[in-house]
């Protein structure tokens, strides 16, 4: 009955946001815990901590497009938007026609509330949801907590998966939560330090940081995931969204994971930075061969 209603939770909470995407269904093959913990909220949606401002729907650029967008135009707002970012050659948008993600490294800049494009535009993609044929599935570990699963069908590299969702916090307040979470054992706190962000400037210090406390994907290092950032309806480019992409095929019942450290080339990752005798501090779980031991930087 727990597991029922807490799937039907799942359900409420993501309907709006991922019309066409399978149901999340919960399995625990390990022990006698029915369910995660009830904090624990599965959903897409971001909320803001104190301090942290609302997107400025005023200032928000759209396209004056008719139609879905042409990714080879030259006058698209939301084309040259992306190609400030990355060039990408004669499609100006970093999805294919398959609505795959073309590149890891780069913002994603998809059309929004304000453009004049149709629904189907090719530019949008993580607003439509995780789409019919992406089974997951929220599995207990053997030494991991709970951890995200594909479902019975192989996922193919580069398919939208989810968001990485919670609450904004400004950079001083996720300090002193993390360091609660060390303490605690468990940490959910993602620095939104992108590379793309700095401008140039070493020293700029990040503003923002998401707490995803309720929900959360394992670590491992060698992923099948990477987190980019995405912009929606958001103009401050200050606080992208989380967004979890594949990274390579997924065979069916893996379990789908991204890397803790971030990415080389910039700051990204959990914020985390435990001391040894924090409880958070454990012997990373994750069985790739290459496993560097530890989950943190
Ligand atoms: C974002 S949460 C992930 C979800 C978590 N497993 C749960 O049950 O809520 C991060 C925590 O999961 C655990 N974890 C994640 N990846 C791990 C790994 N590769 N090895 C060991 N523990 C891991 C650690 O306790 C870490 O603080």
């Amino acid at each position: 009955m727990q597991v029922l209603v807490f799937e039907a939770e799942i359900r409420a909470n993501t309907a709006a946001d991922e019309p066409d995407a399978p149901p999340v269904y919960i399995v625990n093959d390990i022990d006698d815990e029915l369910t995660p913990p009830l904090e624990f909220y599965y959903s897409n949606l971001m909320w803001h901590g104190e301090g942290v401002p609302a997107p400025d729907h005023e200032n928000l650029q759209g396209c004056n497009c008719v139609g879905p967008c042409d990714p080879a135009s030259k006058t698209c707002a939301c084309v040259k938007r992306q190609r400030k970012y990355w060039e990408g050659g004669s499609n100006g948008f970093i999805y294919d026609s398959n609505g795959k993600l073309r590149e890891h490294q780069y913002p994603i800049f998809e059309c929004n509330m304000n453009c004049g494009c149709s629904e189907d535009c090719p530019n949008r993609v993580i607003q439509n949801g995780r789409q019919s044929d992406v089974f997951i599935a929220i599995c207990k570990t053997a030494n991991k907590g709970w951890g995200v699963f594909a479902g019975h069908k192989k996922i193919p590299t580069n398919t939208y998966i989810g968001i990485y969702a919670g609450e904004y916090l400004t950079d001083s307040e996720g300090e002193v939560r993390g360091s609660q979470y060390n303490k605690f054992g468990r940490t959910y706190l993602f620095d939104l330090d992108f590379w793309f962000l700095n401008d140039g400037d070493e020293e700029r210090k990040v503003k923002y940081c998401v707490d995803a406390y309720h929900a959360g994907n394992n670590h491992s290092c060698n992923p099948n995931c990477v987190i980019n950032a995405c912009y929606i309806n958001e103009p401050n480019i200050d606080k992208p969204l989380l967004v979890i992409f594949t990274c390579r095929d997924v065979e069916p019942f893996e379990e789908l994971c991204f890397s803790y450290f971030g990415r080389l080339d910039d700051d990204t990752g959990m914020t985390t930075k435990p001391d040894k005798d924090d409880a958070v501090y454990v012997t990373c779980q994750c069985g790739a061969p290459d496993c560097r031991g530890t989950i943190w930087r």
